[in-house]
């Protein structure tokens, strides 16, 4: 048996049609949507994430902003640019790209963004709203395989889901959006007890760990969806959390990396700008881009 392909690429491209198309309408209204992008630092990984943020914002006719800091700047003038930023009319999304350097204090950085402009729905207030059942900005990485899953299954009601991992970004938020659509959900971490035990019962396996091909072909329930979150630079090149070539073999549909959750995230950033300009604006929610 071969699983069947859900090419996050071609999803992403598609929705980043529907996105262009709202922000032509919102064009002719006099509205033209801003993302402010925020890098602190020379990463290289950053820096390539940076500029494809960039490039599509453009391509789907919104303004970008970048604000590139070096490394050593202090916390105060980082915030202060927040501060800017929250205050511009004409910035409707902000993103600080993580990891900051060392010196920085991530959750007050964060949380110094207008819970309005956040994007990334990584401040508390969005995470509070995200798990009651609040109108949210939720976390683009989640959206993203939340999509996916329901473009794959339709109804996630009574699923099995296991989400590997636990992280603010990715595994929290994914096992929230999971349980809004009434899967059953178990978050599995580093101390989980028989983990390939556990993750057979899945029938949707989210892996959100950051370790290359962790994941083994007989962790993976026969017929499950299988939704690799992870990026991991080997000497193979790009691979993700789950061994593809194994798991391919026993999943009904599986993500690949790359072309998978990767470009669904970027495109559900562009998503979440259009619905903060819509809601700065007093308009509805843009159909089909928010849980
Ligand atoms: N505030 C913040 N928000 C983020 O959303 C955020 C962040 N910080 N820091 C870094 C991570 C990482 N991230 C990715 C986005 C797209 C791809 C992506 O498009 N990947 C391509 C491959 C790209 C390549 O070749 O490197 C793919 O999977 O097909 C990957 C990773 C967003 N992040
Ligand atoms: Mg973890």
């Amino acid at each position: 048996m071969s699983a069947t392909l859900i090419d996050g690429k071609a999803f992403a491209a598609g929705l980043r049609t529907r996105i262009a198309t709202e922000v032509a309408a919102m064009k002719a209204q006099g509205i033209t949507p801003g993302l402010a992008v925020v890098l602190v630092g020379e990463d290289p990984a950053s820096q390539v994430y940076v500029r494809s943020k960039g490039k599509q914002t453009l391509e789907v006719g919104m303004n970008s902003y970048e604000h590139k800091l070096p490394a050593e700047t202090p916390e105060a003038d980082l915030l202060a640019l927040i501060e800017r930023l929250n205050a511009d009319p004409a910035v409707n999304g902000i993103l600080v790209q993580l990891p900051l350097p060392a010196h920085m204090d991530e959750e007050a950085v964060i949380n110094a963004i207008l819970p309005e402009k956040d994007v990334d729905g990584f401040t508390v207030l969005n995470v509070g709203r995200l798990a009651t059942g609040q109108k949210a900005m939720v976390p683009c990485t989640p959206l993203g395989c939340l999509m996916m899953l329901r473009e794959h299954l339709g109804s996630l009601s009574g699923k099995n889901a296991v989400v590997i991992g636990r992280s603010n970004i990715v595994g929290k938020p994914m096992a929230q959006l999971l349980l809004r659509d009434s899967a059953t959900v178990t978050i599995a971490h580093s101390r989980t007890q028989d983990l390939p035990g556990l993750c057979r019962t899945a029938d949707i396996l989210v892996a959100a760990v950051g370790r290359a091909n962790f994941v083994k072909g007989d962790w993976v329930k026969p017929g499950a969806t299988v939704i690799d979150v992870g990026i991991n630079r080997t000497d193979d090149g790009l691979v993700g959390d789950v061994d593809f070539a194994e798991a391919e073999q026993v999943a009904g549909a599986i993500t690949p990396v790359p072309g998978g959750v990767g470009p669904m995230t970027i495109a559900c950033l562009l998503a979440n700008t259009l619905t903060a300009t819509a809601r700065a604006n007093g308009l509805p929610d843009p159909e089909g881009l928010t849980p």
